[in-house]
């Protein structure tokens, strides 16, 4: 197997030495292979998004390396991080983070635009995708004309369409209701096992948490217990609750 993401030995300190200082992160290391969905889980606090946003090569470590396919994102300067991040990264954020006075289709093209891809390229890329997610339809509506779902296959659409190395989400189903969350934990889960797509996802949601391949249970800052998924999702839910339930709850 490859590994997509090899975390090792990060802390992340904010603050400068003293009262202000405070270690987010201590120590963490964990490998993420080639096409695994990972769901990062853990109480309000625990430093799951100081996590995604060291990966996500926003904030940089205090200790340690972090390395997304081959490349040490420590080796970069700011230049470097910013293109790494286009090329290789794909972002789902919780408010969608939609372009209002752009179109579906404009929103799913933006990664390509800007990188000066060729336009009947850009075109063909984004039918693709859009035929992927299932909104092909709706290509020339806007943001504030199309539902939460299809805002959220919109995000993902536009976080795929350049072929990322890994997709990176942070309580990807936190502004949808229930039927839409499943919906949409759905597609990510054909995404990843028919795409192959590697996903890493941060959620407080045990019904979420349930279609990752493996869990990461985050506690102040270290990796407090894993999870593999098990036979069925639903045993694999049941699990989840049990480790939750020993840990205090998600929140
Ligand atoms: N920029 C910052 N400066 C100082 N401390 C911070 C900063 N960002 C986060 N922290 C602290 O680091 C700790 C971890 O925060 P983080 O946002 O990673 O937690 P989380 O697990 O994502 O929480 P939640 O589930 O509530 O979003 C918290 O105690 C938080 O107050």
């Amino acid at each position: 197997m490859t590994a997509i993401l090899n975390v090792k030995n990060i802390s992340k300190t904010y603050g400068t030495k003293g009262a202000n200082a405070y270690t987010a992160i201590r120590n963490l290391s964990f490998t993420m292979e080639k096409g695994e969905f990972i769901g990062i889980m853990g109480p309000s606090g625990s430093g799951k998004t100081t996590l995604l946003n060291t990966i996500a090569t926003l904030d940089p470590v205090t200790e340690g390396e972090i390395i997304i396919g081959g490349t040490s994102l420590s080796a970069m300067n700011e230049e470097q991080l910013s293109d790494f991040r286009s090329q290789q990264l794909g972002f789902i954020f919780q408010d969608f983070n939609l372009l209002e006075n752009m179109s579906v289709f404009e929103n799913i093209a933006l990664p390509l635009s800007l990188r000066n891809t060729a336009v009947p390229r850009i075109s063909a890329t984004v039918q693709q995708a859009s035929t992927l997610l299932g909104i092909s339809g709706i290509l020339e509506k806007f943001p504030a004309e199309i539902s939460g779902g299809q805002k959220q296959r919109t995000a993902i659409a536009r976080a795929l369409v350049h072929n990322p190395a890994l997709l990176l989400a942070d309580e990807p189903t936190g502004a949808l209701d229930s039927t839409n969350a499943a919906i949409l934990m759905e597609t990510l889960s054909d995404l990843n096992k028919e795409q192959k797509v590697s996903v890493l996802m941060v959620t407080h949601d045990p019904l979420s948490a349930s279609y990752c391949s493996r869990l990461l249970f985050i506690k102040d800052g270290e990796i407090d217990q894993e999870l593999h998924a098990s036979n069925s999702r639903e045993q694999f839910y049941k699990e989840i609750l049990e480790v939750l339930a020993g840990t205090g709850g998600a929140r």
